[in-house]
């Protein structure tokens, strides 16, 4: 049984006078506990918009998001929801999820005593993610951008959730930093029982810790599959694409292809299948009918 279930979800951005911008235009998305998903896809596909409406930051305007076993709520969680402790969620800017005013000691005690834990001290949490428990007493700006995002994931994990999200966590971090950050979060969440949903533009990183990819696409999820498969065998254009612009370090000199165009604006989006203006394998029927959801959303692969 899934322990987040995502099921067509839609969510519109509102701004007076102008038009809705639909940055999540009906997605499906399971994770199960202990599972690790990696979200991936190009700036503006509405990856963090997914993020937020299921932690409660962002409403949703149409679908289902159900949590644990239970149907939620029919338009995601609200901000008050008890539930919401059991999501936490780790931003890009640690700061996002820091108070910079306070001892990060104080901050991860706060999150020990969200799940009722009066055995685990603050100095203990630092430890499990690789910084002296001695450091309790620091403030924020006294760390580097990778030890604040393990302060973060220590504040996240104190409340011992049972989904963790990492929204571009390590995109800010420095290359060395990035994987070691990234497999932490993948170990602790999974010794812990939880399941993680990883978000990253960066394929690389994502590939070294996901039991599961799922691709999107200017709102949509157009491939999902195991790590292993989509890595050795993607089948989306898209996902290819993507593939194909991840610099190789194989010392050869291979250049990255970079993707042609730009993702299109989610208020004005292509017709038929969103990706068909750069795709290289577009068809007819790509611009005039949308490709059915299913593991591989595109007419290359109709379902049977
Ligand atoms: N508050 C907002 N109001 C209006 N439009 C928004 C808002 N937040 C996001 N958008 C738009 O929604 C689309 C999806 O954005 P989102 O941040 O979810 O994508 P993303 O894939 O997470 O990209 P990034 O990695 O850059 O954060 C983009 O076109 C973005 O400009």
């Amino acid at each position: 049984m899934s322990l987040l279930s995502v099921d067509d979800l839609v969510v519109d951005h509102r701004t007076p006078g102008r038009p809705a911008v639909r940055a999540v235009a009906g997605a499906s998305l399971d994770v199960a506990a202990g599972e690790v998903v990696g979200l991936v896809g190009e700036s503006g596909c509405g990856k963090s918009t997914l993020a937020r409406a299921v932690c409660g930051l962002t409403a949703a305007t149409g679908g289902a998001i159900s949590f644990e076993g239970g149907q939620v709520t029919r338009l995601g969680l609200r901000r008050r929801d008890p539930e919401l402790t059991r999501i936490q969620m780790v931003f890009q800017d640690p700061y996002a999820s820091l108070n910079p005013r306070r001892r990060i000691g104080a901050q991860i005690a706060d999150g020990l005593r969200t799940a009722g834990d009066r055995e685990t001290t603050p100095g203990g949490m630092l430890e499990r993610v690789g910084l002296p428990a001695a450091m309790a007493g620091r403030y924020p700006h006294e760390f580097s951008g990778g030890q604040r995002q393990r302060i973060a994931i220590a504040r996240a994990l104190a409340a011992r959730p049972s989904l963790l999200i990492g929204d571009e966590p390590i995109s800010a971090l420095d290359a060395s930093a990035q994987a070691q950050v990234a497999t932490l979060m993948r170990n602790l969440a999974v010794e812990s029982g939880a399941g993680l949903l990883f978000i990253s533009h960066d394929l690389s990183v994502v590939r070294l810790i996901a039991d599961r990819i799922a691709v999107m696409y200017l709102g949509k999820i157009v491939e999902t599959g195991p790590t292993a498969e989509i890595w050795a065998a993607p089948r989306h254009p898209y996902t290819q694409a993507l593939l194909r612009a991840i610099p190789e370090p194989d010392g050869l000199g291979t250049l990255p292809e970079e993707l042609p165009g730009d993702v299109p604006d989610p208020a004005d989006p292509p017709s038929g299948c969103r990706f068909h203006p750069r795709c290289p394998m577009a068809m007819d029927v790509c611009a005039k009918e949308e490709p059915a959801p299913g593991p591989v959303s595109c007419w290359l692969y109709p379902p049977a």
